[in-house]
């Protein structure tokens, strides 16, 4: 049997929030943020494992305020490894962590806690096809590429996607794509498979599947949670 681990990455450090406790922290509806990321795979109830990257500082805290919240039985699913300065090195620490018996990885940010589990299943029927695996929403912008305030380029916006977590590799894929790479290049893990010369799918994101970076961003977290009680 072809095992699927997920590695949630939330070792960082949530600056652009600006606020004092770690944005994965703040509450969404009363339960924080990183509580809904968690149990959207924990519903999904496809992983053998799921694997939560942390900042070592907040391993207690998060025991506390969101493992706690979890069954026993799926508290047992869960595992906790200490995440890097970079994403990049977080993500690798927690892929590096999965048993030898995973033959795919999603990777998720746990800065999205709106994901639904139909998303998770796409993105894991077509990692079997494909090998690699990004998501990503059509942009409803015009982007322009920008230089001294002078707009250089108006890109062609059907071929433009904004991409979104979960990213699926098979396991062995990300792990040489991790290591060919520079750790500090500041590059999601579907760019490094690219590097590497390989292609990688893309299935339709979800405009819902916010990444909470902003304090902007909290107010339509949680209407669109609302909308799903
Ligand atoms: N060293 C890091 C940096 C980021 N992340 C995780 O990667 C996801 C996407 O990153 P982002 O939204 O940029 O989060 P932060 O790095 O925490 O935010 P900021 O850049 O504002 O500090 C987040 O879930 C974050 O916790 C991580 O695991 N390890
Ligand atoms: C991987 C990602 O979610 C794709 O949109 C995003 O790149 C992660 O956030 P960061 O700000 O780049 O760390």
């Amino acid at each position: 049997m072809n095992k699927v681990g997920v590695v949630i990455a939330a070792a960082g450090q949530g600056k652009r929030m600006g606020h004092n406790i770690n944005k994965q922290f703040l509450p969404l509806l009363g339960k924080p943020i990183l509580y809904y990321t968690i149990k959207a795979f924990a519903d999904w109830g496809k992983a053998a494992e799921i694997v939560i990257v942390l900042n070592n500082k907040e391993i207690d805290y998060f025991k506390k305020k969101i493992k706690a919240l979890f069954s026993y039985s799926a508290q047992k699913n869960l595992s906790l490894v200490s995440g890097g300065k970079s994403r990049k090195e977080s993500v690798y620490n927690g892929i590096s962590s999965l048993n030898d018996n995973i033959s795919y990885v999603l990777i998720h940010d746990g800065a999205r806690p709106l994901i639904k589990k139909f998303l998770i299943e796409s993105t894991y029927q077509a990692v079997k096809k494909h090998k690699a695996v990004s998501c990503g929403v059509k942009v409803k912008d015009t982007i322009t590429l920008v230089e001294d305030s002078i707009s250089q380029q108006t890109l062609n916006r059907d071929k433009l996607r904004a991409i979104q977590t979960p990213q699926a590799f098979e396991l062995d894929l990300i792990k040489k794509a991790h290591h060919s790479y520079d750790k500090d290049k500041a590059l999601d893990d579907a760019s490094l498979v690219e590097l590497l010369g390989e292609k990688v799918y893309i299935v339709d994101g979800d405009y819902n599947n916010l990444k909470i970076t902003t304090a902007e961003d909290l107010k339509p977290a949680e209407v669109i949670l609302k909308e799903r009680r």
